[in-house]
């Protein structure tokens, strides 16, 4: 399968160029060539199959004609070593929890499966692979996980001063070994620019193996569409499905998760809706209501993995819709909540069925409870654990409630080890460039 570049200005390329190269060379972001569609008998059986067995069936069609199936299953079945169980909020209101794995947040599915792909299709590495990850939050520590200790690869996580949660930045920040954490001087826009940036230093490139583990890499983002089907699996073997439409609500901040579930769509998954659930970080809401694309410096919120100002993935939802905003208003409803309104629900959904939303999970809650009519089954994806943002779930709920799972204390006990940089571009080229030897 060939990829070609949203901006359409650089060749296409194989996949393991745009997993190597991350971004295209003319700064816009792999596409596949071809979507495929599954037939429709896949999803009259679909609820027989496991999650990891679904996943596989969808990396066929994504990956299968360059990754041997045997290889391709064993990178599937290893990445998916954890649950995306399915559970049951309030009426026709389901969570899809997506934080069962080491990080605790829906990035431990992309970044596993692109930490095995980038080891097969790199071997035994001759020079250095560096991989820059821009976090808000949650990417970083996922990133920093899945490739921990692999040998030939250096990790670099760029995140926002004073900006993510203390449990986040403790998850990225004590690994030591080959992972590096970067507090940069800026917001997650700034450290995404830098990222993105260095990819386009020519000089910098001929010097150094640069790979992006965000979104941005197409072996981050695909596989994240698992999910959606495994979903519409547990709920039709649930026989909850029956005679009622699907409509699943994506806390959105860089929109790859919510792009991956509508390449779901296109390969047939029925989902009616989809909802994106954005904190006042709401350009793509604007844009939903205007057709006006304006992106603008990202403002802190309570729910500060999706603070982001320029949503990286927009380029590629204008690309699947031929930039329709037309067709992108039908495909996509937006909401939008400030930190007062993401408290209140994050209170009253824990007092009235005591299922405990994290501030992202709970802007999808609170929009499915506002879209949903009488013949609809809305999912929200609870993308992240509670846990990782105990200070301002124990200020809404009371002290003491949240219990800190054994992964998360085991990272609050290792020492913080960072390196802080101003948002500029030269100093963080001068870094890089201490890598080469
Ligand atoms: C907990 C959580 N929710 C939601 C998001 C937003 O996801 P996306 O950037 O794919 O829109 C993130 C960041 O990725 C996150 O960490
Ligand atoms: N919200 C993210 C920001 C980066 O998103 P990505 O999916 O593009 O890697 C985070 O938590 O770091």
């Amino acid at each position: 399968m060939k990829y070609y570049s949203t901006n359409k200005n650089t060749p296409e390329v194989s996949l393991k160029e745009a997993v190597v190269k991350g971004l295209a060379a003319d700064n816009g972001l792999f596409m596949p060539e071809r979507i495929e569609a599954f037939d429709p008998s896949f999803f009259e059986n679909i609820q027989n199959l496991s999650f990891q067995e679904i996943a596989y069936e969808v990396a066929l069609k994504f990956f299968g004609e360059d990754i041997e199936a045997q290889k391709l299953h064993e990178i599937v079945f290893d990445t998916l070593s954890f649950d995306c169980p399915l559970v049951k909020v309030d009426g026709n209101i389901y969570s899809l929890e997506l934080f069962h794995g080491p990080t605790l947040a829906f990035k431990d599915v992309g970044a596993r499966f692109m930490a095995r792909l980038l080891n097969y299709f790199l071997g035994k590495k001759e020079k250095q692979v560096n991989v820059l990850v821009a976090t808000s939050g949650d990417t970083g520590s996922a990133v920093a996980n899945g490739f921990l200790g692999v040998e030939g690869i250096h990790v670099h996580v760029l995140y926002p001063k004073g900006k993510v949660s203390r449990i986040q930045e403790a998850q990225f920040t004590t690994l030591g070994q080959n992972i590096t954490a970067l507090e940069i001087d800026g917001t997650f826009d700034d450290c995404q620019h830098l990222v993105k940036t260095a990819f386009l230093d020519k000089e910098l490139n001929e010097k150094l193996v640069l790979t992006s583990a965000n979104s941005i890499n197409v072996a981050r983002f695909l596989p994240q569409a698992f999910y959606y089907f495994n979903a519409y699996a547990r709920l039709k073997e649930a026989g909850i499905l029956e005679n009622r439409e699907l409509v699943v609500a994506v806390p959105s901040g860089n929109f790859g998760n919510l792009t991956a579930g509508l390449i779901a769509a296109e390969m047939g998954l029925p989902i009616q809706q989809f909802i994106a659930a954005n904190n006042e970080n709401d350009v793509v809401f604007e844009y939903l209501k205007t057709g006006k694309y304006q992106p603008r410096p990202s403002v802190e919120t309570i729910a500060n993995a999706m603070d982001v100002g320029a949503p990286s993935n927009f380029a590629r939802i204008l690309d699947l819709y031929q930039h329709s905003h037309k067709l992108i208003n039908e495909k996509i409803k937006g909401f939008r909540y400030s930190d007062g309104e993401i408290r209140e629900v994050i209170d009253r959904v824990y007092s009235e069925t005591g299922y405990l939303c994290d501030p992202h999970g709970a802007c999808g809650f609170q929009a499915l409870k506002e879209f949903l009519s009488g013949q609809q089954v809305g999912v929200f994806l609870e993308t992240a654990h509670p846990a990782k943002f105990t200070e301002t779930v124990e200020a809404v709920i009371g002290s003491g409630k949240v219990e800190l799972p054994e992964k998360l204390a085991a990272f609050m006990r290792g020492t913080r080890e960072v390196k802080s940089l101003p948002a500029e571009y030269e100093q963080f080229r001068v870094y890089l460039l201490g890598m080469c030897f």
